[in-house]
C-alpha cells in the first residue's frame, strides 16, 4: 500500500504545528521522519493515523481517503506503533496483541484459533511468546514497546506507521525491532531519532525543521554534515563505516 499525503497543515491550540507537509511513502518502502525534538513529527504521524483533524491537506492510503474513511476501515490496513503508550487498566500481554485484531472483526465477534495463531506467532517475533500471561503494566519500558509492535503485527497491516518505535530498547532489540519491520516489506512512515539508524534501514529520509520539510530522498545523500548543522545544530563528520559500509556519522559535542 502507498500513502500520499499533500498540503497538509495542522494547527493545535492556535499555532501552527505542521506546515504545507507533502510526502509519499511507495508501497514496501521504510521512510524515516527525522528532526529535532518538537519539530511536528508526532503531530504530523497523528494526523494521519486520525488522532488529530488537520486544518488542510489530503491523506490517501491507496486511493482511500483516509480523512473520510471510518477508524476501523482504516485500521484494518494501518497499523500504529505511537510514541506514549501507558494504560490505565491492565491487561494481559497476550489481551493486549489481541487488541491488534479487533478492525477485523464484527462486534462481539469472538477470538478463533486463528487469532490465537496469529497472535502466538507475532509475540514469538518480538521475543515475547513467554510473557503471554504477564500483567503489561509491570513490564519496562522496552517490553512494552515490543508488545505494542506485536499488537500492530498482529493486526496483519499492509501499512504501517510508527513514533520512535526504538525509544526505550537496547541495542539489540532496536535492530531487531527495525529488522522485523523491514522483514514486514509494507509501507512503513517511522519517526527516528538516530540518524545512523535512519541511515541504515531507511530507504528515504524527510527532514522536518519547525513543521516544515527541509530536505527528502536517499539517507546518503540526505544526511550531510551541513544538513545536521543547519538542522540539530551540531557539528559532525560523515564517514563510511569500515565494517558496514554504510553511512557513519561521528558528533562533535564540543560545537554545543
Ligand atoms: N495540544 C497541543 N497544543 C499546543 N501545542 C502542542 C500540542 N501538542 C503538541 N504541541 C506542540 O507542537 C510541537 C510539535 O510537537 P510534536 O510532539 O509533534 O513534536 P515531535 O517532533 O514529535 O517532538 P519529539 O521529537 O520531542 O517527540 C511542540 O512544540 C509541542 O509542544
Amino acid at each position: 500500500m502507498n500513502l500520499q499525503v499533500d498540503h497538509l497543515h495542522v494547527t493545535l491550540s492556535g499555532t501552527q504545528i505542521v506546515k504545507d507537509i507533502s510526502l509519499h511513502v511507495d508501497n514496501g518502502r521504510f521512510v524515516g521522519i527525522i528532526g529535532p525534538n518538537g519539530c511536528g513529527k508526532s503531530t504530523l504521524l497523528k494526523s494521519i493515523y486520525k488522532v488529530i483533524k488537520p486544518k488542510r491537506g489530503s491523506i490517501f492510503l491507496d486511493g482511500r481517503d483516509v480523512l473520510k474513511s471510518s477508524p476501523k476501515s482504516i485500521f484494518k490496513k494501518m497499523g500504529v506503533v505511537g510514541q506514549f503508550n501507558d494504560m490505565s487498566f491492565d491487561f494481559t500481554v497476550h489481551a493486549i496483541v489481541m487488541m491488534g485484531r479487533t478492525p477485523h472483526k464484527h462486534i462481539m465477534e469472538s477470538d478463533n484459533k486463528e487469532d490465537y495463531e496469529i497472535v502466538n506467532a507475532a509475540l514469538k517475533k518480538v521475543d515475547l511468546l513467554t510473557y503471554a500471561d504477564r500483567s503489561y503494566l509491570t513490564l519496562s519500558g522496552g517490553e512494552k514497546q515490543r508488545v505494542l509492535l506485536a499488537r500492530a503485527i498482529a493486526q496483519q497491516p499492509q501499512f504501517l506507521i510508527l513514533d520512535e518505535p526504538t525509544n526505550h530498547l537496547d541495542i539489540k532489540y532496536q535492530l531487531q525491532i527495525l529488522s522485523i519491520v523491514k522483514s514486514l516489506k509494507v509501507g512503513t512512515l517511522a519517526a527516528l531519532h538516530d540518524l545512523s539508524l535512519a541511515a541504515t534501514y531507511c530507504d528515504i529520509l524527510y527532514v522536518v525543521r519547525s513543521g516544515e520539510i527541509v530536505a527528502s530522498g536517499e539517507p546518503n545523500k540526505v544526511l550531510t554534515k551541513e544538513l545536521v548543522k543547519d538542522v540539530y545544530e551540531i557539528d559532525c563528520e560523515m564517514y563510511t563505516n569500515p565494517v558496514t559500509g554504510g553511512l557513519a556519522i561521528a558528533y562533535m559535542p564540543g560545537s554545543l
